[in-house]
């Protein structure tokens, strides 16, 4: 395993990924309700808050928004993804090389493996082409681990997160990005699970400031190392604000209410 806490991707052995590749994933929906959020600048300018230790972009995103950065912000590019328009099983095309996200700059690679999918026999095999050409550059690699498919109807159970962080760990990961099992134990299970791979929550869709918190204070009590986050960061209207409570959180073992008061 690359020892990643020497790493710009992590601060005190945790990490806080600000992921910024809706636009491919999701379309123009994430950005209707906040319209600037549409314009990738913004988010790089959030990015340079301190407790943001990586931006997780696609290709085009970086290779146009990024040179302005270099010198204020982390890149990690996202090597696969595919838009809402496709209605096929859960699949994800490769979009970037590891040589060409290196190229532009890139500290680290996220790749999305679902497994449970039809496709998760491909999307193994391309991880490990992906894995193993990143070792080759010394490029940290993290697994958005999400389970899905046909077969899998609920992606969130415990016992379905659990194996999630397991298959990064079999597979060579060195951070499992998972969604929030829904409590403590079943977090410290998928933790277990990961061994010597950390663990990451997965944002998900935008809460209350509250219940955002309580779910990656849970996380970070369960043993995980921070946070890969979205639109609980960019889709609020002031992002600066929740990053200083997640800075509080993720970093200097805030309570949650110290994190809303720290973030006032
Ligand atoms: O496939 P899903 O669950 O719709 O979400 C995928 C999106 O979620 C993320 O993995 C995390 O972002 P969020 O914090 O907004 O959930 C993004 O990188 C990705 O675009």
């Amino acid at each position: 395993m690359i020892p990643i806490d020497d790493t710009p991707l992590c601060r005190d052995g945790k990490a806080l990924i600000l992921a910024y590749d809706h636009g491919l994933e999701h379309g123009p929906v994430d950005f209707k309700d906040v319209p600037e959020s549409a314009d990738p600048e913004r988010t790089f300018e959030a990015a340079t808050h301190p407790a943001v230790t990586s931006v997780a972009v696609q290709k085009g995103v970086a290779e146009a928004y990024y040179p302005s950065y270099e010198d204020d912000v982390d890149l990690m590019v996202k090597l696969n993804g595919t838009s809402n328009l496709w209605m096929g099983e859960p699949d994800s095309a490769v979009n970037c090389s590891v040589d060409y996200a290196a190229e532009l700059g890139a500290s680290s690679v996220g790749f999305t493996l679902y497994g449970g999918s039809n496709k998760e026999v491909e999307m193994a095999e391309e991880f490990r082409d992906v894995h193993e050409a990143a070792r080759d550059h010394g490029l940290p690699t993290v697994m958005w681990s999400y389970p899905r498919g046909q077969g899998l109807k609920n992606d969130t159970k415990p016992s379905t997160i659990a194996y999630a962080a397991r298959l990064a760990l079999e597979l060579g990961a060195d951070i499992a990005k998972v969604k929030h099992p829904g409590s403590k134990s079943a977090m410290e299970d998928a933790v277990r699970m990961a061994g010597k791979t950390k663990v990451v929550m997965s944002g998900g869709s935008k809460t209350t400031d509250r219940e955002f918190l309580e779910s990656v204070k849970q996380t970070i009590d369960a043993g995980g190392k921070g946070l890969a986050v979205g639109r609980n960061v960019w889709q609020r209207e002031n992002p600066t604000r929740i990053l200083d409570a997640l800075e509080a959180v993720i970093f200097e073992e805030a309570s949650v209410d110290e994190a809303l008061d720290a973030a006032e």
